[in-house]
């Protein structure tokens, strides 16, 4: 039975894949593994049992990976099964920020009498806006959310430049040819009308949109924010606002210097808020973690590599160990001396860390115990599992 502890709220769609004769939720202290959305994890001690934490949802920035990756917790995330929620939204956005929508639909509900026809049409050229068609549109990230968002802004009639130095050989291919590719963020900066930023938090994005970006921004430029708060410096933003030297700032992520302000739109965090992008992530998160569990296989985990072998064996063992050398060696060795046969075993690494799958013939339970013991005594093996078929 594996414990599997719970936050935030995830579509039963997906926690009905856990069947319950396997798997018990939030039932004690001791979690195999966890899912959540934008719970935040950091400073929380993990208990000795967890084994994987699943993200129902793209970014993985409420999660502590390093120390997961440090305690062999593997962490995992849901590639794209929000991504067409989240470009719908920033396509509404943007339209939003071409045309005074809201204030429009505001104004008309202040109107009362047996006129109201009259008034609207006398006063509803306060509420003139622009259209997107002909503009351009630049996307910094050509990940899941942002290649669906070129692809639609061309089909709009958008004119789209794209920036992204690690985008991946498989969306490159989904992206539309007529997307320009810059070579620098500046040469988006110099063309774009509406700007819409599609990447992780990390050390490198973090607080990317600063004084020397907006500055290089077109007066009447629109930024578009739907991927994470802290990528924008706020009193940079603020200012550059204040001296009119872009247009719009559009965020799904408050802050409180962010409101009451005319020239920038806040939503609540609701990207990936739509019944079906919910009910994917919680899907895709639930079967990567059941799969984990049930078969030791890790499929798209933001610390660990992908690893996914058919057990060859009634027993498979699974070994988080530092990427150093000699770890399989001293490992397959450990197993020789109780003359325990290997039928299959692969070793895949990621940074600092790597994972082994050893699938080995039926084996006395005392003596099982007894060469998991040892192995966990190799220096560089952070922890060890058994798994049964
Ligand atoms: N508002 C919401 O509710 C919501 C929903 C989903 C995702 N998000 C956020 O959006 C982000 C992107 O989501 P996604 O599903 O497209 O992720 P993704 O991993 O598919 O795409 C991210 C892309 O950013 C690129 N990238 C990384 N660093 C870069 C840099 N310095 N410059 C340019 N490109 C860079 C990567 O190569 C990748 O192609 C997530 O990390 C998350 O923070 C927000
Ligand atoms: O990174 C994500 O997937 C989004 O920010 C969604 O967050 P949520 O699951 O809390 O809506």
């Amino acid at each position: 039975m594996f414990e599997i502890k719970t936050y935030n709220a995830i579509a039963p769609e997906g926690l009905n894949l856990l069947n319950a004769d396997q798997f018990a939720l939030n039932s004690g202290a001791n979690p195999d593994g966890i899912i959540l959305r934008s719970e935040k994890l950091h400073g929380m001690e993990f208990p000795e049992s967890l084994k994987a934490i699943a993200r129902a949802g793209a970014g993985v920035n409420n999660v502590p990976v390093e120390e997961c990756s440090e305690a062999g917790v593997v962490v995992f995330n849901t590639p794209g099964a929000n991504a067409n929620a989240v470009k719908e939204l920033v396509l509404a956005a943007m339209i939003m920020a071409a045309r005074p929508i809201k204030e429009g639909m505001e104004w008309v509900q202040t109107l009362s009498g047996d006129d109201v026809e009259k008034q609207v049409e006398k006063g509803k050229s306060q509420f003139a806006g622009t259209e997107i068609s002909g503009k351009t549109l630049g996307v910094i990230g050509l990940g899941a959310i942002g290649a669906m968002l070129a692809n639609d802004g061309f089909r709009l009639g958008m004119e789209v430049i794209g920036y992204d130095p690690y985008v991946s050989v498989e969306t490159a291919w989904n992206i539309n040819r007529r997307v320009q590719k810059a070579a620098s963020i500046a040469e988006v900066l110099a063309k774009a009308d509406y700007i819409s930023i599609h990447v992780p938090v990390n050390a490198e994005t973090k607080g990317m949109v600063d004084a020397a970006f907006l500055a290089q921004m077109k007066d009447n430029a629109v930024l578009l924010n739907f991927a994470r708060g802290e990528l924008v410096n706020t009193a940079d933003m603020l200012a550059a606002l204040k001296e009119k030297s872009i247009r719009k700032y559009v965020t799904d992520f408050a802050d409180e210097a962010l409101l009451h302000n005319d020239d920038i739109i806040v939503m609540p965090h609701l990207g990936a808020s739509t019944e079906e992008a919910e009910v994917n992530c919680a899907i895709m998160a639930a079967q990567t973690l059941k799969y984990f569990l049930e078969t030791g296989n890790i499929v798209n985990s933001v610390n660990f590599p992908g690893v996914d072998i058919a057990m060859q064996s009634p027993i498979r063992l699974t070994i988080v160990n530092k990427n150093i050398p000699n770890m399989v060696g001293q490992i397959s060795s450990g197993l020789a001396k109780y003359f325990i046969n290997i039928e299959d075993i692969l070793n895949r690494s990621r940074g600092n860390y790597a994972y082994t799958v050893i699938d080995i013939a039926e084996t006395e339970e005392a003596v099982l115990n007894e060469v998991i013991e040892k192995i966990k005594e190799i220096d560089g093996v952070v922890n060890v599992r058994i798994i049964r078929r």
